[in-house]
C-alpha cells in the first residue's frame, strides 16, 4: 500500500514564508487522488463569469494587450516578481559554484554503482524510476554531501557515451519475399507509367466529395476536426505522392518492379521529371538540397543528416521500421491473411476495448501531457481534404461492405447495434467519417511503396514552439531580445493571443497559437506550449542579461538551442526512465551520459519518425484521464472539469490562475494505466465540446494504423525477439488469455491483429508502463534520435556541440525547475514532477536552489 500519508513534510525544508503574499504549503497528508476522491470532486462546467479575476472580458484583453506589441521588457537589478525568488542573487552564487566539480564527490551508490553525490532532483534517472518509488524508498537513498557541505543522494552514474547496438535489427530480405533485386523499366514504361498515373489521378483522386454536409453530423465532421487546415504544401505533395503511387502500381503490374525495393532506394523519378507537370518536377527537384555549414539546427528540419538531407524535414515521408504491409503492396490499407479486408473497427473497439479506468498510481497526467507534447514534436500527419480545404465526405453514399466513395477515403462503418451513437438518438448513423492520411513523395522523389507525409520536423527539437518555416518562426519571434511572442492574462505571460489560431470551437474566441497548430487542441497541450514558451523566454533574458551586446537573431538561436537541450535532457533522463526502465535504456544506450559527451552520432542511421511509433506504438491515449483537475497551492483539489467540454478552446486560461491549478492538478492525478480500457473523453466524447457525443480515438487509431500500411502485430513480436504467434494460444505469453478469447472473436487469424491493438493489451515490462512490443518499437524509435540527430545534446566533438561546462549546467535542469522557472506561482513542486508525490518524491520550494538546482548561464558568457 502506497501510503496515506507521505507528502513531504518531514523531508523537506520549507523555507519561512518572507513574502506575505502566500503561505507555505503545510506537510501533505495524501499524495496521490484515488478514485472515489477524483468522483467526489463536484464536476463543474464553469461559466467564466464566476471568475472574480479583473480581467474576465476576452474583448478588453484582447484590446489592451494585442498580440504584446506593447511589451517592452524591463531590467531592473529587483526581482521582476516580488513573491519568487531573486534570479539575481542566484546567479552570483550559481556562477561560483557552475564548474563541474560541484557534484563530483565520489560516493558508492545503491546497488553496489559507483556514482557521484548530488540533489535528489538530479537524478531522476536512477531514483524517479519505478524500481525506488515506494513510500520507504527515503531510507534506500544514501545520503552524502556535496558542494559546500549540502546534503545530497548518491547518484549512480548510469549514462552511457558508448554505442550499442540498435534495438531492432531489420534485414528486410527475410521477411515480406523482398530479394533485393531491382527491375529495369525502359524509359517509355517509366513514362506511360507517369502519364497513367497522372490521368488516373485527375479522374479518381481529385474527386471532391464535400457536398456542404451539417457540421455537427459525426458522419461528417469526423476526424477532419482535428484540423481545419489544408495548406497549399500539403496539396501539391500530397498530390504528387499519390501520383507516384499510381505509377508504382502500374509499373509493378506491367513490368514486375517491385514497389517494396524502395526500402533500399528506388527508382529516380527526377530523372524522369520532364513527363511530370513542372510543378510536380520543382518538388523532386527541391529534394537536392545543398546544405551549409552552421552552429544550429534548420528551422525545418532539412540538412540534420548531410547524407540525408530531407529526412527528417518538415513535410516529408517517415520511415517505415520493416516493409509496409499494404494490401496491394503500394498503398492499399492492410488485408488480412486471406486477403479480404480486416474486419470493422468499431465492434470490436466497443467489446475488446470498452470504456474503464483504471489507475497506474506512481506516474501522474503531468507524465501523459508530456508524452503528447513530444508526440506533437515529432509527427503530425494531415488528412486529405476535399479541393476546396473542406472535409471530405466519406460516408455520403457509403454503405457497409461496398468500395470506399473516394481514394481518399477509409470510413468507419458503425454496426446496426452500436452501444452508443444508436442510444444517442443517432439511429440512422451508419458511418463515422475518416480520412486517409496524405501520401508524401518518398525522400528520393521515387517509385516504390508509398510513405506518409509528416508535416513536424521529425525530430525532438521544440519544433511545437519555435514553427517549421521561416515563417511561422518569424510569427511566433517577439524579435526582441531573443524573445517569444506572448500576451498578458492578468499578471500572467501567455501565449499570444490569436483569434484566427486553430481553435475550432467558434463559441470561444480565447485562444492562443504557438509554432504547432494543436496548441489548443486539450488544456494539458496548451499549458505545456506555454511552458515550453515561458522557458525559452526565461533563457532568452538570461542571455541578454549576460551579453546585451548580442542582436536579437544572436539570442534567439542561442536561447533555442540551449532550450531544446533542456527538454532533450528531460525526455531522455526523466521521462523515457520512468516509461520504459533505465536498465533497458541502458543497455541499449539510450542513455545520455551523466557527465561529459556522448559520442555514437551515426551518420547512416536516418534520424526520422517511424510509421509504427507515431501510428501505434506512441498513442498512449488509454492513460489519459478525462477530467482536469484544478488544484490550490497545497495540491489539493479544488474542481474537475470534464475534457470532452475543453477541446479546441482556450477559455480554461481566461482565469489566469488556472495556468498553475491546472499544472498542480496534472501532479495529484494519476495515469490511467496503458491497456484495453480507455476515458470515455477520448473514447465516445473526443472533440465532443458542446455536442452531445463526440468521437472514437481507439478507433481511430486502429483505422490509423491499417491506413499507414504498418504490419501486423505478430510481424513486430517476431522483430522485437518474442516467437511469432501460430495460435491465438501463443499470445499467452504477454497477453492474458481473456483478452485474447475476445480478440479471437473479431479477427479471422492471430496474424492479423493490429499492431495498435496488441500493443495496448499486453503486460507491461516490469518497471516500465508499456508492454514488450510497443517498448522495443518506442525504444528503437528514441534510440534513433539519440543516434542519428546530429544535434542530440550531449553529442561531443562536433563544431556545434556545447562545452562540457554548458553541458553541465543543462543538466542541472529537471521538469521540476523548468516549471518552477516558467510559473508565476507555482511555490512548491515534486521533486520528480512526472511521478504523484510520496515520501521518496518530496514536495520542494522553488526557492531552495540547492534542491533543486537550476542552469546558470555564465558558460555562455561571451567575453
Ligand atoms: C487528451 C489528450 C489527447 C487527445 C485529445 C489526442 C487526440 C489525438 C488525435 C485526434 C489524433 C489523430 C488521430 C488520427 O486520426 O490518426 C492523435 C494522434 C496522435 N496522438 Fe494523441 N491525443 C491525446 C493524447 C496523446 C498522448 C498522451 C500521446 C502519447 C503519449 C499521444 C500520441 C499521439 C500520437 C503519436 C499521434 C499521431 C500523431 C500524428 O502522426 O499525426 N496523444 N491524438
Ligand atoms: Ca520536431
Amino acid at each position: 500500500q502506497l501510503g496515506e500519508q507521505g507528502g513531504g513534510g518531514g523531508s523537506v525544508d520549507f523555507p519561512q514564508d518572507t513574502s506575505g503574499s502566500f503561505r507555505m504549503a503545510p506537510p501533505l497528508t495524501a499524495y496521490f487522488l484515488e478514485d472515489e476522491e477524483l468522483e467526489s470532486i463536484i464536476i463543474e462546467n464553469p461559466d467564466a463569469d464566476d471568475y472574480p479575476e479583473p480581467d474576465d472580458d476576452p474583448e478588453e484583453i484582447l484590446n489592451r494587450f494585442p498580440r504584446a506589441a506593447s511589451y517592452q521588457p524591463q531590467y531592473s537589478s529587483k526581482p521582476q516578481q516580488s513573491y519568487s525568488y531573486s534570479h539575481q542573487n542566484y546567479k552570483d552564487s550559481s556562477s561560483s559554484h557552475s564548474s563541474s566539480s560541484y557534484y563530483n564527490t565520489k560516493c558508492s551508490g545503491p546497488e553496489g554503482l559507483p556514482g557521484c553525490c548530488k540533489p535528489l532532483a538530479l537524478c531522476g534517472q536512477y531514483y524517479g524510476t519505478a524500481v525506488h518509488y515506494k513510500a520507504e524508498t527515503s531510507n534506500y537513498y544514501k545520503s552524502c554531501t556535496y558542494g559546500y557541505g549540502y546534503q545530497g543522494v548518491c547518484c549512480p552514474d548510469i549514462g552511457y557515451s558508448g554505442s550499442a547496438s540498435l534495438i531492432i535489427n531489420y534485414d528486410p530480405k527475410r521477411y515480406g519475399g523482398y530479394d533485393g533485386k531491382y527491375v529495369n523499366i525502359p524509359q517509355y514504361g517509366i513514362k506511360q507509367a507517369l502519364q497513367h498515373a497522372i490521368a488516373y489521378h485527375d479522374r479518381y483522386y481529385r474527386h471532391d466529395q464535400h457536398l456542404g454536409r451539417d457540421e455537427d453530423d459525426p458522419s461528417y465532421w469526423g476526424n477532419g476536426v482535428v484540423q481545419d487546415l489544408y495548406m497549399d504544401e500539403v496539396k501539391d505533395l500530397g498530390d504528387l505522392g499519390a501520383i507516384l503511387a499510381i505509377a508504382t502500381k502500374y509499373a509493378s503490374k506491367t513490368y514486375g518492379y517491385k514497389p517494396e525495393s524502395y526500402y533500399d532506394g528506388g527508382l529516380k523519378i527526377s530523372d524522369y521529371g520532364h513527363y511530370l507537370p513542372a510543378k510536380y518536377r520543382e518538388i523532386c527537384d527541391s529534394f537536392d538540397l545543398k546544405c551549409y555549414p552552421s552552429k544550429y539546427r534548420t528551422i525545418d528540419g532539412s540538412c540534420n543528416n548531410l547524407k540525408y538531407p530531407t529526412v527528417g524535414k518538415a513535410y516529408s515521408g517517415m520511415g517505415y521500421i520493416r516493409i509496409p504491409r499494404y494490401s496491394d503492396s503500394v498503398y492499399q490499407p492492410r488485408y488480412g491473411s486471406d486477403h479480404k479486408p480486416l474486419h470493422k473497427v468499431r465492434p470490436m473497439r466497443y467489446t475488446a476495448l470498452p470504456d474503464k479506468d483504471m489507475a497506474d498510481k506512481s506516474v501522474n497526467m503531468l507524465f501523459v501531457t508530456y508524452g503528447q507534447l513530444v508526440a506533437h514534436d515529432v509527427s503530425h500527419v494531415p488528412f486529405y481534404q476535399s479541393e476546396d480545404g473542406k472535409f471530405i465526405d466519406c460516408c455520403d453514399g457509403y454503405k457497409m461492405g461496398d468500395q470506399e466513395v473516394s481514394e481518399k477515403c477509409y470510413a468507419i462503418a458503425l454496426p446496426p447495434d452500436d452501444g452508443f451513437y444508436k442510444s444517442h438518438r443517432r439511429e440512422s448513423l451508419d458511418c463515422l467519417n475518416f480520412a486517409r492520411s496524405v501520401i508524401a513523395p518518398n525522400y528520393q522523389c521515387t517509385l516504390g511503396y508509398t510513405t506518409k507525409l509528416n508535416r513536424q520536423t521529425h525530430f525532438h527539437d521544440c519544433s511545437i514552439m519555435y514553427g517549421i518555416s521561416h515563417n511561422e518562426t518569424d510569427k511566433v519571434r517577439l524579435k526582441k531580445y531573443g524573445m517569444l511572442k506572448f500576451s498578458k492574462v492578468g499578471h500572467q505571460q501567455f501565449l499570444p493571443i490569436d483569434k484566427d489560431a486553430e481553435c475550432f470551437n467558434s463559441s470561444s474566441d480565447f485562444c492562443f497559437s504557438s509554432g504547432d497548430l494543436r496548441t489548443t487542441l486539450q488544456p494539458g497541450v496548451l499549458v505545456g506550449q506555454t511552458v515550453m514558451m515561458k522557458l525559452h523566454n526565461y533563457i532568452a533574458k538570461k542571455l541578454y542579461r549576460l551579453n546585451p551586446h548580442w542582436n536579437d537573431d544572436k539570442l534567439f538561436y542561442e536561447a533555442r538551442a540551449i532550450t531544446t537541450a533542456i527538454f532533450q535532457h528531460i525526455t531522455y533522463t526523466e521521462y523515457l526512465p520512468l516509461l520504459l526502465g533505465w536498465r533497458f535504456m541502458y543497455d541499449y544506450g539510450i542513455l545520455p551520459p551523466s557527465k561529459g559527451y556522448s559520442y555514437d552520432y551515426d551518420p547512416e542511421v536516418k534520424p526520422w519518425t517511424f510509421h509504427e511509433f507515431a501510428g501505434a506504438a506512441f498513442r498512449h491515449h488509454s492513460s489519459i484521464y478525462g477530467k482536469i483537475v484544478l488544484a490550490d497551492e497545497y495540491y489539493k483539489a479544488e474542481k474537475s472539469l470534464p475534457l470532452e467540454e475543453y477541446y479546441n478552446s482556450g477559455i480554461i486560461l481566461k482565469n489566469p490562475y488556472n495556468y498553475e491549478k491546472i499544472i498542480r492538478g496534472f501532479m495529484i492525478v494519476p495515469q490511467r494505466k496503458i491497456d484495453k480500457y480507455y476515458d470515455a473523453s477520448v473514447s465516445d466524447l473526443l472533440l465532443k465540446n458542446n455536442r452531445t457525443f463526440g468521437l472514437d480515438l481507439p478507433t481511430f487509431n486502429v483505422k490509423r494504423g491499417r491506413d499507414f500500411g504498418i504490419g501486423s502485430y505478430n510481424d513486430f513480436r517476431e522483430l522485437c525477439g518474442l516467437k511469432r504467434a501460430y495460435s491465438w494460444k501463443d499470445f499467452y505469453d504477454v497477453i492474458d488469455p481473456d483478452i485474447v478469447a475476445e480478440l479471437a472473436k473479431f479477427y479471422r487469424y492471430p496474424d492479423d491483429l493490429d499492431l495498435y491493438t496488441g500493443g495496448v493489451v499486453e503486460r507491461h515490462i516490469k518497471d516500465s508502463y508499456i508492454g514488450p512490443t510497443w517498448w522495443c518499437i518506442v525504444g528503437h524509435q528514441f534510440q534513433t534520435w539519440k543516434r542519428g540527430d546530429r544535434f542530440f545534446y550531449t553529442h561531443g566533438g562536433m563544431p556545434h556541440s556545447f562545452t562540457e561546462a554548458q553541458l553541465d549546467e543543462i543538466r542541472k535542469m529537471s521538469m521540476a525547475a523548468v516549471l518552477c522557472s516558467a510559473t508565476s506561482y507555482l511555490k512548491t513542486v515534486p521533486t520528480f514532477a512526472f511521478r504523484t508525490i510520496a515520501t521518496g518524491n518530496p514536495l520542494v520550494s522553488c526557492d531552495d536552489y540547492n534542491s533543486l538546482p537550476r542552469l546558470s548561464l555564465a558558460p555562455w558568457k561571451d567575453y
